[in-house]
């Protein structure tokens, strides 16, 4: 274990007392590894059918099993599948534990590089709109490309201040996630260098720039609707503390219990105003469970919910439309063509949200990106194979998982196909690893063209 700050040590004896020293220890324990499955493709007791991986549940997550640390899940074919995300187990918990109905408007503030947007994506399964925002450019494209290998076809992504999204979206979202920038004081066992990085002023400083994250998420929560807000770090400032400042400043929230579990901690009202409130909050410490570390409050605005519509309203010239239903005839998933739009040459297919004006916003994505229309026909693209399952598409190349041609699909090669493989007829293919979709290629013969985007391919 890397040497822990002591001001930060000093400041847990403090807070866990007679705990410390069982605190203490658990950093010489090694990090532990999580998977989430991805609900949006597959179910879980399906991937308990399939997966090649040792898993254990992980208690407090419906989706969510523990790995070992030999295992490689990041190389198998069907993480190239979007079937699951890997991810720290406590930092699975806010989208856990932030309940979500298919049809609502989510926003998640601070989504990058996405863990906890693809699962709220995930359980919308299709229906209703995510918005995914981060401020970093640079980490909204991973979120973006996150997003679109979970197949989330509902979502855009935007690259805001909270403040300019705000002026968007005023009391707009039945459910906000605020996964707020913190000192990151749970990560310290699994990330040393986060802890080499972090000095006593960092509470302070992600304590101000929290509190103006939070007021703006207030804004574009609907009353009666629910705000879930989390850090990974154990500093007062950031937790107890910034609920307090909203309990005090925003009469309207209220605190609400978070579904149990028994390893939780209750938040300290002592830490924050004092107000016993405050104990409905959660901290997860890696001593009492096996979580790195993490802080959640769930929070209701006053008022009563009103339902969210989902209003198609797009209309595509005669040209779009034809080249779009000749590909469309091969595809049996309900694809509404109210709902796509042609900007330039690229389709998209919107979410099911009402019309509001975004004109100005810094999005990278709104919607699912379909493919493009070139002259006399339509090419499908990347995210759109993501979002499909593998029964939607009538031409279908299936291979085993172990299939040595999937490696260097993921690369970029072009693939031999055998006899019984060879389509009868040429075109699109959509590429399957055991049913799941990884992409597209063209069929010439026995020749399968790839058509995997050199952004997403694999090295090495
Ligand atoms: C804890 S990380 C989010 C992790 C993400 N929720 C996940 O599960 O993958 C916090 C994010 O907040 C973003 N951020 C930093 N300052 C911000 C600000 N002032 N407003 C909004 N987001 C901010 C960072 O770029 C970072 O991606």
């Amino acid at each position: 274990m890397e040497q822990l700050p002591s001001s930060f040590l000093s400041r847990m004896e403090q807070m866990l007392q007679e705990e410390y020293p069982a605190f203490y220890k658990s950093y010489e324990a090694p990090r532990k590894f999580g998977l989430r499955v991805n609900t949006n493709k597959i179910s879980v007791e399906k991937f308990l059918e399939i997966s090649p991986f040792s898993l254990t549940p992980i208690p407090w997550v419906s989706n969510g099993f523990f790995y070992g640390e030999e295992e490689r899940p990041s190389r198998h074919p069907y993480y190239a599948a979007g079937l699951y995300y890997l991810q720290e187990p406590s930092a699975m918990t806010p989208a856990e534990r932030l309940e979500i109905t298919p049809g609502e408007y989510v926003l998640d503030l601070c989504a990058a590089p996405g863990g906890k947007a693809t699962a709220l994506g995930a359980k919308l399964q299709g229906k209703g709109f995510l918005v995914a925002n981060d401020i970093s450019n640079s980490r909204a494209k991973a979120l973006l490309r996150n997003l679109e290998l979970f197949g989330i076809r509902n979502s855009m992504v935007t690259n805001e201040t909270p403040g300019r999204l705000a002026g968007y979206f005023p009391e707009f979202f039945d459910k906000i996630l605020v996964d707020a920038p913190c000192s990151g004081e749970g990560m310290f066992r699994k990330d040393p260098d986060v802890a080499k990085t972090w000095d006593e002023t960092r509470p302070e400083f992600f304590g101000k720039i929290q509190k103006d994250i939070i007021a703006n998420a207030i804004s574009m929560l609907k009353p009666g609707g629910r705000l879930l807000y989390s850090t990974c770090t154990f500093s007062p400032v950031e937790n107890e503390g910034l609920i307090s400042y909203v309990l005090e400043h925003f009469p309207e929230m209220k605190l609400l219990d978070i579904a149990p579990y028994e390893g939780f901690a209750p938040g300290y009202p002592s830490l924050g105003n004092n107000d016993e409130r405050l104990a409905k909050c959660v901290r997860i410490f890696p001593h009492r469970m096996d979580g790195e570390g993490h802080f959640l409050a769930l929070m209701e605005k006053e008022g009563t919910l009103t339902p969210s519509s989902d209003r198609p309203r797009t209309k595509l010239d005669k040209i779009s439309q034809k080249l779009l239903e000749d590909f469309f005839q091969n595809v049996s998933a309900p694809y509404d063509f109210q709902k796509m739009e042609v900007r330039g040459s690229n389709v998209y297919y919107l979410p099911d949200k009402d019309t509001c004006s975004l004109k100005g916003i810094k999005f990278l994505r709104n919607g699912l990106f379909l493919g493009e229309l070139k002259k006399n026909r339509f090419e499908p693209s990347q995210p759109f194979a993501m979002a499909l399952s593998g029964e939607d598409y009538a031409h279908v190349i299936n291979l085993s998982s172990s299939d040595e041609r999937i490696a260097r699909y993921l690369k970029g090669e072009t693939l031999l196909l055998s006899e019984a493989e060879t389509p009868a007829q040429n075109g699109w293919q959509l590429v399957c690893t055991d049913g799941f979709p990884l992409g597209w290629g063209k069929a010439v013969g026995s020749t399968l063209k790839n058509k995997y985007p050199s952004g997403w391919r694999q090295m090495g």
